[in-house]
């Protein structure tokens, strides 16, 4: 991608683009569909107008990762998916922890979808004595006193953040010492940390603000 320095290494060096990585989850997503509808194999035309991208874009999007792809007989389904699966670390078991059990705390603890994809939802996290002890879907809320002993004695992947924004900067740093590595953040603030430290923002209102400016620049 000319021009564009921002790059990942996989684990073996090779340089893969951020917005590749950014698509891969679309074409899983695709795949998935194409599997649950007893699609044995697709050309990347058909893959392509189907996610309404080129032909070209998928077939150097999966030359990132070595093709996939047969001359004249197009995309195992069945064996893209798998593959892709692997390369976005689905394979295995992510287990997330949710800090903060409110409203979003507990929408994302009622997601079935979770599971499907190989992310489990093992504790959720609060400082509110009237949660504390409930559970959501079979996960138990626990005191955010507790954090530090259920981290030690679980393997936790992933910590999502859905707590105030004024709590959030001060339970990241906590959690970040207490070993994790990954935070899902939910609230509305940025965290910096260092390079090791993975950070996924998700900010439904700077979506729905991008569609608030494209709106109103149409009528302009
Ligand atoms: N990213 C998004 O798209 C999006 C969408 C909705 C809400 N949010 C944000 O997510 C956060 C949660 O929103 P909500 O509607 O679930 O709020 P909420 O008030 O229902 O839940 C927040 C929970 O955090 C708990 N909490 C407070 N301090 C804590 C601490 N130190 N440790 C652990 N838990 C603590 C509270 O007791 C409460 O249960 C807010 O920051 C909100 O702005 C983000």
């Amino acid at each position: 991608m000319p021009g564009n320095k921002a790059v990942v290494k996989t684990g073996n060096e090779k340089s893969i683009s951020p917005a590749v990585i950014k698509r891969l989850p679309r074409y899983y997503r695709y795949l998935g569909d194409l599997l649950k509808n007893d699609v044995v194999r697709i050309s990347s035309k058909e893959l392509s107008q189907r996610m309404n991208v080129t032909a070209s874009q998928i077939r150097q999007d999966l030359n990132n990762f070595g093709g996939f792809g047969q001359q004249g007989y197009g995309y195992n389904v069945e064996y893209l998916y798998n593959e892709m699966g692997k390369i976005l670390g689905l394979d295995r078991t992510n287990n997330i922890i949710i800090v903060g059990a409110g409203n979003l705390g507990q929408a994302l603890a009622n997601n079935q979808d979770f599971d499907s994809n190989g992310f489990k939802i093992i504790g959720l996290f609060d400082v509110n004595p009237r949660l504390i002890g409930m559970t959501v879907r079979g996960v138990e809320v626990y005191d955010i006193d507790m954090l530090e002993t259920f981290l030690k004695e679980h393997e936790v992947m992933i910590a999502a953040l859905t707590l105030p924004k004024s709590k959030a900067v001060k339970v990241a740093e906590q959690l970040v010492d207490l070993g994790i590595k990954a935070l899902w953040n939910f609230a509305p603030v940025d965290l910096h940390f260092s390079e090791d430290i993975l950070v996924e923002n998700v900010h439904l209102a700077e979506s729905i603000m991008t569609l608030s400016y494209r709106i109103h620049s149409q009528n302009q």
